[in-house]
């Protein structure tokens, strides 16, 4: 299976109908591959709060339209990374705005909407994603013909238990797309191989490059195996990560060190 990640540059010179526009373009340039994954909230940046509210879309808005029909075109699965989602059918905090998601979407090579994954883990603390946006409640798995991927977006690496459950669901690759900053790279690193080993799972996940509102982005996309050895690893600019990868390796992993197998579930804190 061949997968393209697309390390995509967010600075705030651009508009975000540009970016629309490149990403579109670069994803029909990866007509041939397998599976193409952009990374989290590309079209405003993941810290860029500010632009959340008046940048955010219907699920069906315009990056849903240009990027359905860049899956079709480029005859692709594309996990499309994620958009600021107002869900006009919820009720706001704010008026009839309707709350906010992080919410990724992934096409069938035909266009089609496969799965949309809101966010679960969102990013701030009490600030910033964490008070703008809505939680997500649903871990999602979708099966692609070689492969089935869970979801996770960004900040949602660093809770193990999420990616047990994807696991529990089926999941082999854990796509994971991301607006990482540089600042704690090297957590980004160590996480997604973490992940990859206790999982026994391929880890694909995709960053940013630039730099909006302030924060320098990490680049670094990287793809783990299920040993979890790097396959390929990004720099620090816009790049495209292409890579290939055996998905029957996570069934001879688990076969061979079986220690998926030996999970104690259900274990009590200590008493006092
Ligand atoms: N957009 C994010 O989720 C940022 C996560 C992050 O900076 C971190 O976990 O560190």
């Amino acid at each position: 299976m061949r997968a393209s990640l697309i390390q995509f540059r967010v600075d705030e010179d651009e508009s975000v109908d540009s970016r629309r526009r490149r990403a579109a373009s670069l994803v029909r340039d990866q007509a041939g591959v397998d599976l193409v994954v952009l990374p989290e909230l590309w079209t405003t940046g993941a810290f860029a709060y500010k632009r959340f509210g008046t940048e955010s879309e219907p699920l069906e808005g315009p990056t849903y339209e240009a990027m359905a029909k860049a899956a079709s075109d480029a005859g692709v699965w594309l996990h499309a990374g994620s958009i600021p989602e107002r869900d006009a059918s919820g009720s706001g905090s704010s008026g009839d705005d309707g709350p906010l998601y992080n919410t990724s979407l992934i096409f069938s090579p035909s266009g089609e909407l496969a799965a949309s994954y809101r966010k679960i883990h969102r990013f701030g603390f009490d600030r910033g994603e964490a008070v703008l946006m809505g939680a997500g409640t649903e871990p999602v798995t979708v099966r692609l013909p070689e492969t089935t991927v869970g979801l996770a977006t960004c900040y949602d690496l660093r809770f193990p238990e999420l990616f047990r459950s994807l696991v529990d669901a089926g999941a082999e690759t854990l796509v994971i797309p991301a607006g990482w900053p540089e600042r704690r790279r090297s957590h980004w690193t160590l996480l997604a191989r973490a992940r990859a080993v206790e999982n026994q799972a391929y880890v694909l996940a995709c960053g940013t490059a630039g730099t909006h509102a302030g924060v320098p982005q990490a680049g670094h996309s990287i793809v783990v195996d299920p040993w979890g050895e790097v396959l390929a690893e990004a720099g620090p600019d816009e790049e495209i990560l292409t890579v290939e990868f055996d998905p029957a390796k996570v069934a001879t992993t688990r076969e061979e060190f079986p220690a998926l197998k030996d999970r104690v579930l259900g274990l009590e804190p200590p008493r006092r």
